[in-house]
């Protein structure tokens, strides 16, 4: 693999310029780690203040800019959840999901996104005062339409929020059982603040999930907290996906166990670097180490509208920083396809796209 110093200006670029170079056929991406309400951009937050006369704190919003301004100066997990958490008023009715799922799928279609699992919070919204399937039905909407527009596939995974009661998470775990009978949620995984909560507190929320067939468990796990939680996660919890799973890279022989049980990471470059995981920038990520002992990962945007980037802005960081060859970055995307939850069909359709990709860029040097 090339070294920073040797990776030319068009290797930077070429991750950005291929949808234009080979016709929007870049690599086909598959995002596991993408918060629909962090991809609320501070435009739509505005519109949707305006929409429904919310008033929202004006020492936290007063203009777009500012607020853009304000995202670039996280200075950690919590710092960032406040505004998450906040900017959530602002949805309200179906149609605000909806444009919300939609717009998130519009603005990563021209970049190669070719399946989406999302997560959501259904706790923020029930604890509003909004009704479950105004969530649900909207964000389903907004994503059928997406999918009729740019065949985008997509499902939806519940998170519950690590920061309220465990009994909150249980009741919102039952409250939605029908949604994943119906197959619209089709996994859970847990969010919001790690300190102080480490993964053995919510054993019991994951029991729960199991006796009432929910399909996928994952967990954000070792974003802040250390290896051992991610340890905590994989081998007490049984969860074989673990979102951000960051520091598990602090510790060696965790990482020869999770290549070892094919558990899947979720990693998120750019959010590390806006919320103080990786300070200096991407080039701090264990990307390549993970590579070496054959951990398993996608690269995924987190929360695009407070972390400067989707998710090919979040491959073109890698690039950046790391300067991968052409093999590198085929066997990323094809472990992201595998790592999907997605129909074994799906994933043939996505592995066919690949390769013809990577056919199409034959003889081009990156
Ligand atoms: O990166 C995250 N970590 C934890 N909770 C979150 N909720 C939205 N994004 C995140
Ligand atoms: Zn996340």
């Amino acid at each position: 693999m090339p070294s920073i110093q040797t990776c030319s200006g068009h290797a930077v670029d070429f991750l950005r310029a291929l949808p234009k170079a080979f016709e929007n056929r870049v690599p086909p991406q598959c995002e596991h780690h993408i918060h629909i309400e962090g991809s609320l951009e501070p435009a739509m937050l505005f519109k949707l203040v305006e929409k429904h006369g919310v008033t929202l704190d004006p020492a936290m919003y007063s203009t777009i800019e500012a607020l853009e301004e304000r995202y670039r100066n996280f200075a950690n997990l919590d710092d960032f959840l406040a505004y998450f958490n906040k900017a959530m008023d602002v949805l309200i009715d179906e149609s605000d999901f909806a444009a919300l799922s939609y717009a998130y799928l519009e603005r990563v279609a021209g970049d190669g996104l070719k399946h989406a699992e999302i997560f959501f919070d259904p706790q923020a919204h029930t604890g509003r005062g909004i009704a479950l399937d105004v969530v649900v039905n909207g964000l389903k909407k907004g994503l059928k339409k997406g999918q009729t527009a740019f065949g985008i596939t997509s499902e939806l995974i519940m998170c519950f929020v690590k920061h309220l009661p465990v009994s909150s998470a249980l009741d919102a775990v039952r409250e939605m059982q029908p949604f994943v009978e119906s197959g619209d949620v089709i996994g859970l995984g847990a969010d919001s603040s790690e300190v102080n909560n480490p993964p053995s507190k919510f054993a019991e929320i994951y029991s729960l999930a199991r006796e009432l067939s929910f399909p996928n468990l994952t967990m954000h796990s070792g974003e802040e907290g250390p290896a051992d939680w991610v340890r905590q996660t994989v081998f007490d919890l049984g969860v074989n996906r673990v979102d951000h799973g960051f520091h598990a890279a602090d510790d060696l022989e965790l990482l020869d166990e999770l290549a070892r049980r094919d558990t899947f990471l979720t990693l998120c470059p750019l959010s590390n670097v806006r919320l103080q995981v990786t300070p200096e920038g991407v080039h701090q990520s264990p990307i390549p180490l993970l590579l070496g002992k054959g951990v398993k990962f996608s690269i995924n945007s987190d929360d695009p509208a407070y972390f400067g980037g989707y998710i090919l802005d979040n491959y073109v960081a890698v690039q950046a920083a790391f300067g991968f060859d052409k093999a590198t970055w085929r066997r990323i995307c094809q472990n992201g396809i595998d790592g999907s939850w997605c129909s074994a069909e799906r994933k043939q359709e996505l592995f066919d796209e690949l390769a013809s990709v990577m056919e199409a860029w034959e003889g081009k040097t990156i």
